[in-house]
């Protein structure tokens, strides 16, 4: 199809992106110091805040976050050195199919297409092992040799302990703005599944037909993500199917509202579809947190989001069923498409009137 690049990067012409793309000027940027003080300030003009960039648009900037900007330098320097390294070394921490879960990896399919990234991948807490089950995904780091990289893990666990305390502190928002108990979501993330990554995205010499990351909705509870000025996320519009692209702001993180939360709040609060535009002249790095509950966690709307007049929306689903699926289904092209969509749970109308 195209001279330049390999078949398995194109995507359906109606998923292609179309330039010039309208630039979303107005994705919520939520100022969250009041949480960071000392007594806590008031905090309900943010909780109402937070409310309605999560119903509105199920995305957001924060800032006065309080992460130094060292922290982030590092975390980007670490990337940049991690994928200048030799692809033996890659190679050496490459996902395998037997275990798909985390490291280097350069062919991942979402939506059954290959996307124009490379990327590393870890679990800032190693979560136990699944069982006894043959299938099972193996909860493994594989980190480069200290002396190949030097303070690489420990740029990368510093900045993944900013993360978790900032994505503790987003929880507790989000909990107050449902009218929860504050500390009411903490719970779910006892033995986290949580993964950080790190996304490199070459420059494409077909920008119009590929995608650095396929159209998706992130199935975790948050994505807390950092973008370089490049720009490249694109957003989808809800009431129009329109793309529209997140301007970068220096000194924020993107926050993703996720599926979980989605389906936690029956609804009330959405995730929202986007994916990750190229350009044919840079490079692009991200560094995405995906914050995930532990594995044996069982998925259904919470009790205080449903009533007889709002009964709950999703059918129960196991974490770590659907989390395995979903790392396994990306790893390589499949002849059928493994269908790996939250929306799958979603009840049929049949199913509500029992
Ligand atoms: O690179 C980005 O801006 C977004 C990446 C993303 O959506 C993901 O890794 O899930
Ligand atoms: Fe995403």
């Amino acid at each position: 199809m195209s001279a330049d690049m390999e078949d398995a990067f194109v995507q359906a012409p109606e998923h292609r992106p179309k330039m010039p793309l309208i630039q979303a000027t107005d994705v919520p940027v939520i100022d969250i110091s009041p949480m960071r003080m000392l007594p806590p300030g008031n905090m309900d003009a943010l909780v109402s805040e937070l409310s309605v960039a999560s119903r509105e648009w199920g995305i957001f900037m924060v800032v006065g976050h309080g992460i130094p900007e060292g922290t982030v330098t590092r975390a980007l320097e670490a990337g940049h050195a991690f994928f200048a390294l030799p692809a033996e070394k890659k190679a050496v921490m490459r996902r395998t199919e037997a275990a798909p879960a985390v490291g280097y990896f350069d062919e991942e399919h979402l939506q059954n297409i290959r996307d124009w990234k490379e990327v590393f991948d870890f679990f800032p807490h190693e979560p136990p092992p699944v069982g006894e089950v043959e299938d099972n995904l193996v909860f493994k780091n594989k980190w480069p040799e200290e002396d190949d990289l030097p303070g690489f893990r420990d740029a990368l666990e510093e900045y993944a302990n900013s993360m978790e305390e900032l994505a503790f502190m987003l929880l507790e928002l989000i909990a107050r703005s449902l009218n929860l108990r504050p500390d009411q979501l903490h719970g779910f993330f006892g033995d986290q599944t949580t993964i950080m990554r790190i996304n490199r995205y070459p420059p494409c010499p077909r920008p119009d037909l590929a995608l650095g990351n396929g159209r998706h909705k992130d199935s975790g509870a948050l994505t807390i993500l950092y973008q370089d000025d490049v720009g490249g996320l694109d957003i989808r519009r809800r009431f129009d199917g329109e793309w529209l692209r997140v301007k970068p702001v220096h000194g924020s993180f993107v926050v993703n509202i996720g599926d979980l939360i989605q389906v936690w709040t029956n609804d009330k609060y959405e995730s929202v579809e986007h994916r990750v535009s190229l350009n044919s002249e840079k490079v692009r790095f991200s560094i995405p947190y995906f914050l995930n509950p532990s594995i044996n966690t069982i998925i259904e709307p919470l009790q205080e989001m449903v009533s007889t007049e709002d009964p709950p929306k999703y059918n129960s689903y196991n974490w770590g069923e659907f989390f395995s699926t979903r790392r396994k289904a990306g790893f390589k092209k499949h002849v059928v498409q493994i269908n790996t969509e939250t929306a799958q749970f979603r009840k049929q109308s049949t199913d509500c009137v029992e």
